[in-house]
Parts: C-alpha cells; sequence; structure tokens
C-alpha cells in the first residue's frame, strides 16, 4: 500500500437494485490534506464517504483506509436530544470503554475546541443549529481519528453560520493535521475549504476532474475576495457543468 492517507483504486459500487452508484473511480489524498467531493445529486459522493468509513464495500476495485478508524460528521447533527452535549460528545469514548479520567479530559479539549466549553451541561434543543453542528464535530473529533469524512455538514445552516463555521473547521484542522474528505453541493465551499476539489458525474458516478485550490493556509475572509478564489471557483463550477451536462445526456 501507498503512503497516501486513503485511496479508491478502480472502485466500482452496485447496489442490489442495479444502481450502479460508482464505477471505476480512483482518488487519494495524502496525510493531512484537505480535498473536497462535488457533484450532482447521486453521483455516489456519500458512497465513496461510506466505503472509507467501512460502512459499505466495494463490487469490485480496492478501498484503502485508515486503521485507526474515523470521524463522520452528518449533514443532521444526529445528537442524542435527552444527553447533554458533554454527554453527547462522549459518546465515542464511552463505547470504546475509554479510562474516565482520559475521557474527561478529552471531552474538555474537544468541547473547547470548538468553543462549546461553556454549553456543557446544555440540551441540544438550547442549541442554536451552528452550534449543533460544532457538538456534533467535536463527537467526531473526541477519539482523535487521523481521517474526518464530513458529509454536508453546513448544509442546513444559514450562510454567515456557514462561512464562520469553514473557518473553524480549517482552524481544527491545522490544528490537528486529521485528513479531511469533505462532501458538498457548494462550489464556494469546496474551494475556500480545499487543497484539491474532485468534481464527479452521475449515472454512473466517475470522477470527472480534479482541480488543485493553488492557495495558502491560514484562509480567512479576505481570501474570498483574491483572484486566486475567484479563478478556482470558475474553474470548479465549468468542471461541474462538464459534470452535470454529461449527466443530463445520458
Ligand atoms: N443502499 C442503497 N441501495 C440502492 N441504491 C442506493 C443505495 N444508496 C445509494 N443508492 C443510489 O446510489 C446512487 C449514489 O448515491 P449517493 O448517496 O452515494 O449519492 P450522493 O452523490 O451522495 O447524492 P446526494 O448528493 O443526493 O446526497 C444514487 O442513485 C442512490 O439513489
Amino acid at each position: 500500500m501507498s503512503a497516501a492517507a486513503i485511496a479508491l483504486r478502480h472502485v466500482s459500487r452496485r447496489y442490489a437494485n442495479g444502481v450502479q452508484a460508482l464505477a471505476d473511480v480512483s482518488l487519494q489524498a495524502a496525510p493531512g490534506a484537505f480535498v473536497s467531493l462535488l457533484g450532482p445529486s447521486g453521483c455516489g459522493k456519500s458512497t465513496v464517504l461510506r466505503l472509507l468509513a467501512g460502512l459499505d464495500a466495494p463490487s469490485s476495485g480496492q478501498v484503502q483506509r485508515p486503521a485507526d478508524g474515523v470521524g463522520y460528521v452528518f449533514q443532521d447533527p444526529t445528537l442524542m436530544p435527552w444527553a447533554s452535549v458533554e454527554a453527547n460528545v462522549r459518546l465515542p469514548l464511552r463505547l470504546r470503554h475509554a479510562p474516565r479520567a482520559a475521557a474527561d479530559a478529552a471531552v474538555r479539549e474537544a468541547l473547547q475546541a470548538v468553543g462549546l466549553a461553556d454549553f456543557a451541561r446544555a440540551l441540544p434543543r438550547e442549541l442554536s443549529g451552528g452550534m449543533r453542528m460544532r457538538a456534533s464535530i467535536a463527537r467526531a473529533m473526541v477519539t482523535r481519528p487521523s481521517l474526518l469524512l464530513l458529509d454536508e455538514p453546513f448544509a442546513a445552516l444559514d450562510e454567515i453560520t456557514r462561512f464562520r463555521l469553514n473557518q473553524e473547521l480549517l482552524g481544527l484542522w491545522q490544528r490537528d493535521a486529521f485528513t479531511a474528505l469533505f462532501v458538498t453541493h457548494s462550489v464556494y465551499e469546496a474551494v475556500f475549504l480545499s487543497q484539491r476539489v474532485v468534481v464527479m458525474g452521475a449515472r454512473p458516478g466517475r470522477v470527472v476532474r480534479e482541480i488543485t485550490v493553488d492557495a495558502p493556509y491560514p484562509r480567512d475572509a479576505g481570501f474570498r475576495a483574491t483572484a486566486a478564489y475567484a479563478r478556482a471557483c470558475a474553474e470548479v463550477a465549468a468542471a461541474l457543468e462538464q459534470a452535470t451536462e454529461g449527466a443530463d445526456a445520458r
């Protein structure tokens, strides 16, 4: 196996109902890379994440994923409504039977990292949408996975909150150096966050193009006003259009 943190090599996935969700998909990410998957509905983005999480297996081809487990963040924060923020974030450690003192420290640290230290005792319903998503990210990070899979985590948030969480996510990524694979429908979000954007097409799901976003980190609001950002957005949008046209013609 290569030095990549994650890789799909000639992966196909056909579901029992005959849907070809992925056809000969190859992609990889180096340790600590930030890569986005962008594409029309049904192009197999979630299927790629499920394969990398070990929740699904390819029909053919090879999937390389980290041995130390992964963090998974969904569009819906999926918090237990009856449990405090602290208890929600602690859940993965309880499932692993982590020793109490180490778990306490890890939970405290994760809440601190996402700015929820003062809301440890709050119930999910007492939080805003953005705060619930922060709790969900803290829960995914509490075991310090080397890979974080994020499936449209900010799609349901208002734009200001979404921008803020984009930046906070980059802060966590720079601090912890995990590999991030981020699924989104937003060209702008993909470009803002990523070192590389993988554009996928549907029917069957496949990689249409990979675009490198050649801009340094840290990236802040100022990055959205640069020529490099505008250029990358235009390039990604054109590739997405090409991917979508391809699907319509099928
Ligand atoms: N368990 C399943 N059984 C049958 N078909 C499935 C299953 N899961 C997904 N599919 C189909 O496989 C294709 C790819 O689905 P997937 O959810 O990976 O796409 P996606 O790009 O994440 O879509 P979206 O952007 O709408 O979330 C779709 O046509 C979907 O209907």
